[in-house]
């Protein structure tokens, strides 16, 4: 009897969009609850438990190997740096990370960015060589430059309807971002061929030409 595999699943725009996947695949996935709070879901006739975890909390459930796999976003695995192992790019919950001003931005002496993602944002500017205070923020990134907080944001750009509708511009992309199969290294390898198997039928339904999913 096979043991029961842990998924970590983000809450919120990720989730849709990987249930579709997962029943494309024929793999089964709980349905999007908006209507239930309940965080943990078994399914053990299918042999699988999921997770219903806030997105950038995902890594750190798998590293610690209370999910087996996960999924989550390019962005977060680059701004957590969790030690997972990354077995699959999605395509899903496609958007870009990058640098955002106000139109007539010009590099002054103090340069202060705010963002969601200060590790990606501190790293970037120090591989381009450009001192920069970078501040944290958690949400209505682009809030920042409009009231003089800071000059520059980096931030998540989808549509592209956010910066237009706040007078801002995309200076930079610096990040393609969709979101990634992850699994725990241990689980990888004690539980290879259910994690194999999910992942080839994941595989497969992503290599189908004209797949809808983005
Ligand atoms: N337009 C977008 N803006 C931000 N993230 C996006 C966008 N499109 C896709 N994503 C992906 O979705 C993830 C964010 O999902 P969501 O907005 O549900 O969570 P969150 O804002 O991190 O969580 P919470 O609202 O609980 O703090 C990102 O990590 C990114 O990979
Ligand atoms: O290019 P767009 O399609 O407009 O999408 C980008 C916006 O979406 C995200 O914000 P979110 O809705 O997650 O809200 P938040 O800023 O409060 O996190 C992101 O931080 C941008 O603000």
């Amino acid at each position: 009897m096979a043991q029961i595999l842990k998924v970590a699943m983000p809450k919120g725009r990720i989730y849709t969009k990987a249930a579709e996947l997962f029943r494309q695949a024929g793999l089964p996935i709980p349905p999007d609850g908006e209507e239930s709070r309940k965080l943990v879901i078994s399914l053990p006739e299918a042999g699988m438990e999921f997770i219903l975890a806030k997105p950038v909390d995902v890594p750190t459930y798998v590293e610690y190997g209370v999910a087996d796999i996960g999924i989550v976003g390019k962005d977060v695995l680059l701004e957590e740096e969790r030690d997972v192992y990354e077995l699959l790019d999605l395509g899903i919950a496609r958007c870009r990370m990058s640098i955002i001003g106000l139109p007539n931005w010009q590099p002054g002496i103090q340069q202060r960015v705010a963002t969601k993602y200060p590790n990606v944002a501190s790293r970037y500017f120090r591989e381009q060589g450009q001192q920069v205070e970078v501040v944290k923020l958690n949400g209505s990134i682009e809030l920042a430059p409009l009231i003089g907080l800071a000059d520059r944001i980096v931030d998540m750009v989808e549509t592209g309807q956010t910066l237009k509708d706040n007078g801002l511009v995309e200076m930079k992309s610096i990040f393609e971002i969709t979101s990634r199969l992850v699994a725990n290294r241990v689980s990888y390898r004690m539980k290879n061929e259910q994690i194999q198997q999910l992942c080839d039928r994941l595989q497969a339904v992503i290599a189908e030409p004209g797949l809808q999913l983005k």
